[in-house]
């Protein structure tokens, strides 16, 4: 029996892991769900799992899912904030980091000093602090499992031991597929005017707001280009992206030999979830089979970065390396609030972006203090320059 710790628990991927867990009560325990703000959803799911621990972001909202607990008769220990939320992390055997932005990265550190088995959706974490954080998974010994659909893919694809550079196990490229989002044929007029719900029309996933933001404008796609070298040892010239919109091919893994190796699956987060709790073993994920008769075709397109320039953004920042991954992330993510928000318009959101990277200064990102101060810094300079936007659109 592995205890399981599941940060951000009432999110999408939150929603698609309590659906496995529940599928196989004999090998996993919840030992803390957390959410940030949403004390009902919280509520309701510690009633139907009764973790031993329960962590939210307040203490006002703590104190209110404490006393309705209290009501019912559960005796969930909760508690409040950062700290609380590292140290249900550092406990449990197995960790699922599934907060979303910045505010997953000392949590998911945490589970990671503590050597746990962590299985990895929150890329921003990643992004921002990759060599340091992948330094704490060699130190502590954490077994560090890919979530995301495609480093979960790619994963399944390369040989059990794949560290120390692609070009030892002979591997040429890493094929990491794109759906396009919902955009894919837009042009550039009809960017411009799009709304925060049709970006979140995902074609194929069903995913929180700001990671459907990201899949509409490439922004995940970059995040995901950062992710894979930090995962998988590569430079950014061995990773092309393949724009994929049936989302029925993951990923995939290209080898000296001319081999193409492909994960494939319905689109379904319940199998890269399965895939990484059970791994080395198979489970049941719930997922209905792939049905090839009914997918009939697959497609590949090259990206175009003059459409979605993010893509070739994160392309630069991790080209760029020390700090500009954190900057870029940071702001993006405030660029991406301010666009769900009715502040900005889409094609504003690589706008902000590039402007911060181009304002501020590349450092090395050996330390968390230093890539901390930097993600506030560009978080400022991306307001300024949504504050400025908005004033020239008033004026204009
Ligand atoms: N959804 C998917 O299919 C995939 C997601 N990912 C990655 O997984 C992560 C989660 O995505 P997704 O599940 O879609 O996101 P959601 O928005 O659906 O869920 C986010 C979760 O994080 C919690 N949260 C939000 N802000 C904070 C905060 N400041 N402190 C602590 N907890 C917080 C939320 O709590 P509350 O409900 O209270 O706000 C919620 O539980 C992202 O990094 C995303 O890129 C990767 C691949 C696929
Ligand atoms: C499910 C998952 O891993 C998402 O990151 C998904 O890949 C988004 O799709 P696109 O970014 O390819 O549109
Ligand atoms: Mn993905």
């Amino acid at each position: 029996m592995q205890t399981v710790t599941l940060l951000g628990a009432t999110g999408s991927i939150g929603t698609s892991a309590l659906d496995v867990i529940e599928r196989h009560p004999d090998r996993y325990r919840l030992h803390a769900l957390t959410a940030h703000s949403s004390v009902e959803k919280l509520l309701s799911l510690c009633l139907t799992h009764q973790p031993e621990h329960a962590v939210l972001g307040s203490e006002e909202d703590a104190a209110q899912l404490e006393a309705a607990l209290k009501d019912h008769g559960i005796s969930t220990r909760v508690s409040w904030g950062e700290q609380a939320l590292c140290e249900v992390a550092g406990q449990a055997d197995v960790v699922i980091a599934g907060i979303v932005g910045a505010a997953g990265l000392m949590p998911t550190l945490a589970a990671v000093r503590a050597g746990r088995r962590v299985l990895l959706a929150n890329k921003e974490a990643l992004v921002m602090s990759g060599a340091l954080f992948m330094r704490e998974v060699a130190r502590s010994g954490a077994v560090l499992l890919p979530l995301d659909s495609e480093h979960n893919a790619i994963f399944q694809c390369l040989p059990r031991e794949h560290r120390g550079g692609l070009d030892r196990h002979g591997i040429t490229q890493l094929l990491l597929t794109a759906s396009g989002g919902p955009f894919r044929d837009h042009d550039r007029e009809a960017l411009a005017t799009v709304t925060p719900d049709q970006a979140c029309a995902h074609p194929n996933w069903s995913m929180g707001r700001k990671i459907s933001v990201d899949s509409a404008t490439l922004m995940n796609k970059g995040l995901e280009l950062i992710e894979a070298c930090w995962l998988f040892d590569a430079t950014p010239d061995q990773i092309d992206v393949v724009v994929h919109p049936q989302s029925v091919i993951h990923s995939m893994a290209a080898y000296s030999d001319g081999s193409v190796l492909a994960q494939m699956g319905n689109p379904d987060m319940r199998t890269p979830i399965a895939h990484a709790l059970a791994w080395p073993e198979r489970i049941d994920a719930g997922v209905r089979p792939l049905d090839l008769f009914a997918v009939a075709r697959l497609d590949f397109q090259t990206p175009d970065l003059e459409r979605f320039p993010c893509l070739r953004l994160a392309r630069e920042a991790m080209m760029a390396g020390g700090t500009m991954p954190a900057v870029l992330n940071a702001a993006n993510e405030i660029a991406v609030d301010a666009f769900l928000a009715g502040s900005i318009g889409f094609t504003d959101i690589p706008v902000v972006v590039e402007t911060v990277m181009g304002r501020i200064e590349r450092h090395n990102a050996d330390e968390l203090d230093v890539i901390l101060a930097q993600d506030r810094l560009a978080r400022h300079m991306a307001q300024d320059v949504i504050d400025a936007l908005a004033t020239t659109a008033a004026e204009g």
